[in-house]
Formats: structure tokens, C-alpha cells, sequence
């Protein structure tokens, strides 16, 4: 890995027939049926669907952290364990720990370091600038709050311009309108580094405001019911969810949703 590689094209991922059984003392888990789908290069791919039906999963088997019980997951062409070394990876999950004796900046200065990328400060800076942690770069974990943990965290998974990025119910600690601002100006921080990114999300005005494409997907295990290409232009604004086309694809995907819910499950808030 060097410090040029996030100069590196952003990698397709292709999930083939990917599934997923978890074997425990209770039995077998099927939590992710035979499932194909592409991720293409560059763009940002929301997952939506009801509480426990394989979204995490499905991302644990992209990022490699799970072993599929079949299919493969491909990067460009290429096993997917070869993500990281070819094109970065950054993960953010929703217990994504900070190390708890270092800083703000020193964490997310951290993952330079680990990634062997030379010392960035100015880029530090205005990454805490963007998500809002300004006056607290000094603070180490115990001193901040469960959402500043959180926004910490995906700034320390932007700092390296990973070509993939996988980020599971990223603002889900954050209050409404920090979380709101942050579904507004990250995704203009990824576009800019053209990363391919996928992200998991109970909210479908989250979902649409930041994604190119929203696949929902059943209740466990997981299979796709529906990709919705969401087409509207970019910079995205909180005013744009009022408008018709917005609300167009809320029906869409809320429809799509309802479909799935209808095979049993539990069904998330259309928010
Ligand atoms: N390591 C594991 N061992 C056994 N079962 C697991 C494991 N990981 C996940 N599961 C099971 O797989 C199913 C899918 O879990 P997963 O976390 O992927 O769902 P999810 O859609 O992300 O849920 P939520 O929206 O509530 O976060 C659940 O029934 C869960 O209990």
C-alpha cells in the first residue's frame, strides 16, 4: 500500500450469488439468500430494509470480514480480499471504536499512519471542520458525546480517500439536524474522491438524499426486492425531500418495502 493509491480508480464490487448462513447452538441462520448484485465504480449504493434481515451481513461479506457459505464477492474481477490492498477500504460501523487514549485529531491522524500515508494536518482540520468537531480536536473519546464519537469516526474513515467505502447506519447516534447536515455534505466529500461507497440506513430520506441507487432489500434472509435509481441532480439539499420527485421515490422505495413486509418481518419507519 502506498500513499498514492487513493489516486486509484474506485473498484466495482460484484456480489455472485453471495449467501450467507450462520451455523450457532440454535440451529442454522440464513441470513443472506443467493444474492447478485452490482456496485458500480464511483457510486453510492444505499441498503434498505427491516431490522435484522442481512444488511450488516451483506456488508461484512464486502468488506471480507465474513466468509460467504457461497457465491464470491469480486473487486474489479478480483477476490474481494484484495479491496483493501488494491483500492483502500474504510469501514465504518456502528460500534466503530476510537482508541480512547488518543485525541480526536490523533485518532483520525491514526488512520493515515496505519494506512502509510504521510502526516496530513491541514486535511485533519478541515475533516473535524466538516463534521462538526471543531474546538474539540484535543478531546480524547470519554470526553465527547455518543454523536461526536460517531462523527469522529467517519471523518477518521474519509481521511484516506478509501476507494471503497462501507458504512453501516453511519449517523445513527447523531441528532436529527447534525444528521441531516452530515447526509448533505459527506457525500459531497466522497463524490469528490470518486469512491464507491455503500451504506446501510433505516431512514429512506437518508437513503435518497445521499444515494445513486436504493436497494431494498426482505426481510431475512435478505434478497433484493427492489433497485431504484434515484436521478436527482446533485448537490442534494434537505429543502429537495418537499419536492414531488423526492417524494415520488419515497413512495417507491416505501412500496417496495411494504412488499417485503408482506412476507413477514419487521418493518422499518418510511421517514
Ligand atoms: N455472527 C453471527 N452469528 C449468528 N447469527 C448472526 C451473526 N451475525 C448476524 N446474525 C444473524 O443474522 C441475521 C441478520 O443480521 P444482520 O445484523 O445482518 O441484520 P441487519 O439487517 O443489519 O439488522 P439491523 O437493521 O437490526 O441492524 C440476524 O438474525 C442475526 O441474528
Amino acid at each position: 500500500m502506498t500513499a498514492d493509491r487513493a489516486h486509484l480508480a474506485p473498484p466495482e464490487v460484484a456480489c455472485r450469488s453471495v449467501a450467507k448462513t450462520f451455523f450457532g447452538a440454535g440451529g442454522p441462520i440464513e441470513a443472506v439468500d443467493p444474492t447478485s448484485l452490482t456496485f458500480r465504480a464511483g457510486e453510492t449504493t444505499a441498503l434498505v430494509g427491516p431490522s435484522g434481515c442481512g444488511k450488516s451481513t451483506l456488508l461484512r461479506l464486502i468488506a471480507g470480514l465474513e466468509v460467504p457459505t457461497s457465491g464470491e464477492v469480486l473487486a474489479d474481477g478480483l477476490p474481494s480480499k484484495e479491496i483493501r490492498r488494491r483500492a483502500g477500504l474504510a469501514i465504518g460501523f456502528q460500534d466503530s471504536s476510537l482508541l480512547p487514549w488518543r485525541t480526536v485529531r490523533g485518532n483520525i491522524a491514526l488512520a493515515l499512519k496505519l494506512a502509510r500515508m504521510p502526516e496530513d494536518p491541514p486535511a485533519v482540520d478541515r475533516l473535524i471542520a466538516l463534521v462538526g468537531l471543531s474546538g474539540f480536536e484535543d478531546r480524547r473519546p470519554a470526553e465527547l458525546s455518543g454523536g461526536m464519537r460517531q462523527r469522529a469516526a467517519i471523518a477518521r474513515c474519509l481521511v484516506t480517500r478509501p476507494g471503497l467505502l462501507l458504512l453501516d447506519e453511519p449517523f445513527g447516534a447523531v441528532d436529527e439536524l447534525t444528521r441531516r447536515r452530515l447526509a448533505e455534505d459527506l457525500p459531497r466529500l466522497w463524490e469528490a474522491n470518486g469512491t464507491t461507497t455503500i451504506f446501510v440506513t433505516h431512514s429512506v430520506t437518508e437513503a435518497i438524499l445521499i444515494a445513486d441507487r436504493v436497494i431494498v432489500l426482505s426481510p431475512r434472509p435478505a434478497k433484493v426486492l427492489a433497485e431504484i435509481d434515484v436521478t436527482l441532480d446533485r448537490p442534494r439539499s434537505g429543502k429537495m425531500t418537499g419536492t414531488e420527485p423526492f417524494r415520488d421515490l419515497i413512495v417507491e422505495v416505501s412500496a417496495a418495502l411494504v412488499d417485503g413486509e408482506a412476507q413477514g418481518g419487521v418493518p422499518i419507519a418510511a421517514q
